[in-house]
């Protein structure tokens, strides 16, 4: 993780990467986070399915049919390499990240990873465009895709956000909050 010291002008000065990384399950509302604190803290923010498929040259789902799991975290990993160069970025990561062993040990040398955790209900509810999710065909499957990831998300969670019967505001204050206690913001 970043180092953190004090700064001449008195605030706090990251050394290093100090990316802060929302992992979560689909719709759990990462991209919306880091979109909203983006603009309250005047951060750039980042999403590694959209980085993704502008270095494939085609949507995620399209690398998920045509060249299959591995490949989609192979390409995550590729996407998250490129962060390496920038500084205090809010990725929204995609859904799967959590399984690429190469992406996690990434997201752990270039900053934070905070889980949002929430329900599947919620999830499915928010979900948008399930229809065309690789792994949404069936609800049994991604059920058992939801139980399968939570041990993984809190696996490797720096910080671990409870986003159960929250609205937007709340997540997005409740998390400005958490990160900036922590000096991550
Ligand atoms: N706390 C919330 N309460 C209600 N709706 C929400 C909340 N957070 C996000 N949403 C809505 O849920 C939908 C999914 O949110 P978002 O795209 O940010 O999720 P995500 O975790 O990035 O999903 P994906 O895994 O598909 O990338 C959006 O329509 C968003 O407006
Ligand atoms: O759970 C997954 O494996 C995925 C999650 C989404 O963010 C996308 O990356 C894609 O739909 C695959
Ligand atoms: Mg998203």
């Amino acid at each position: 993780m970043a180092q953190c010291g004090q700064g001449e002008r008195g605030y706090v000065v990251h050394q290093g990467c100090d990316h802060i990384f929302f992992v979560g399950f689909h719709g759990a509302g990462k991209s919306t986070l880091a979109r909203n604190l983006g603009c309250l803290f005047h951060r750039d923010y980042v999403d590694t399915d959209r980085l993704v498929e502008r270095m494939a040259g085609k949507s995620v789902c399209a690398v998920f049919a045509e060249e299959g799991a591995p490949a989609l975290r192979a390409r995550e990993a590729a996407a998250l390499r490129c962060l390496a160069g920038r500084k205090s970025l809010l990725v929204s990561c995609g859904g799967g990240i959590v399984e690429g062993g190469e992406s996690c040990r990434l997201m752990h040398a270039m900053g934070t990873v905070v889980y949002l955790d929430g329900s599947f209900e919620d999830s499915l509810r928010q979900i948008q465009h399930p229809e065309i999710r690789p792994d949404f065909a069936t609800l049994e499957g991604a059920r058992r895709l939801y139980r399968l990831r939570r041990p993984l998300y809190e696996r490797e969670a720096d910080l671990v956000l409870n986003i159960r019967n929250k609205t937007f505001e709340q997540v997005c204050s409740e998390a400005g909050q958490l990160l900036w206690e922590k000096g991550l913001l």
